[in-house]
């Protein structure tokens, strides 16, 4: 059987960010990913800092741990990473959670295109602003979201927003793709701020920056503001 690198498991916890914020899920974080954000919060998946916690998994190991953590008290279940659509071999786990009647959430960044994008319940495509560093592929991110919106399945766009000429590209995105539910999520620029009452308000303030520009914003009547109601919660802790 085909075995998935995995960095974390964890849960309960909330869906802090997007479409299904609030749900109460557990969260299966793949290792690798294609892309080098600047600011990424999890950058231990991909830079090597904590490589000796990657484990080879197959799809009945991250179930078992799955339940072993979360017993009878879970019906969702978060994929994210890195960036999981990296993985062919997710086909084998998202069928068996299936088995298992749960929902899929999946967290990735429009870069790579998998078929089991079809089978995941609540899909958040989360394209990348300038101030990444990194360079979206429109050809790539058109077809992706051509062979979403053509089938039933629930998906948005989710873009990170750090400053103007973030929320600029935000807006591109969301002009060119009108039709599917869009939302703009507080950037964590203090990911390694220890002290929570410190972050907080950082972000707060944020966040207030932010719903002022969508208020301001003739092209952006039809948006959702988020904060990272986890990192609100529970700061740059890891497995929450
Ligand atoms: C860590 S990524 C993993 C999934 C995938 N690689 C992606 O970027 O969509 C999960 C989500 O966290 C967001 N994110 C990463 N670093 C962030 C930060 N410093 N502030 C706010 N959101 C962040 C990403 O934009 C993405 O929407
Ligand atoms: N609670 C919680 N919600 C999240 N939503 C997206 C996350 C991610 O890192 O992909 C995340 C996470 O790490 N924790
Ligand atoms: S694409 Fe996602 S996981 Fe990869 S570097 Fe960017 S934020 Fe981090
Ligand atoms: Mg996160």
């Amino acid at each position: 059987m085909e075995r998935i690198p995995v960095i974390e498991i964890f849960g309960p916890t909330i869906q802090g960010e997007g479409m299904v914020i609030g749900q109460k899920t557990m969260f299966v974080r793949t290792a690798g990913c294609d892309y080098r954000c600047r600011w990424c919060d999890s950058s231990f998946t991909w830079d090597g800092s904590a490589k000796d916690e990657v484990k080879q998994m197959t799809a009945e190991d991250i179930w078992q741990q799955l339940k072993q953590l979360g017993g009878d008290r879970f019906n969702h279940v978060t994929i994210s990473g890195g960036n999981p659509a990296l993985l062919k071999g997710l086909r084998a786990l998202i069928s068996l959670l299936k088995e298992h009647n749960m929902r899929i959430g999946l967290e990735t960044q429009g870069s790579v295109w998998q078929d089991w994008f079809y089978d995941i319940d609540d899909l958040t495509i989360s394209p990348k602003p300038p101030s990444s560093n990194m360079e979206t592929n429109f050809t790539m991110l058109d077809t992706i979201m051509e062979r979403l919106t053509a089938h039933r399945g629930h998906v948005s766009l989710k873009v990170v927003v750090f400053n103007d000429e973030d929320f600029s590209y935000a807006t591109y995105v969301h002009q060119r793709y009108p039709s599917v539910p869009f939302y703009v999520q507080v950037g964590n620029d203090h990911i390694h701020e220890a002290d929570d009452v410190i972050l907080r308000l950082n972000l707060l303030q944020k966040l207030e920056w932010l719903v002022d520009k969508v208020v301001q914003s003739k092209e952006m009547n039809n948006v959702r503001v988020l904060p990272q109601l986890h990192t609100l919660l529970w700061g740059n802790r890891r497995g929450v």
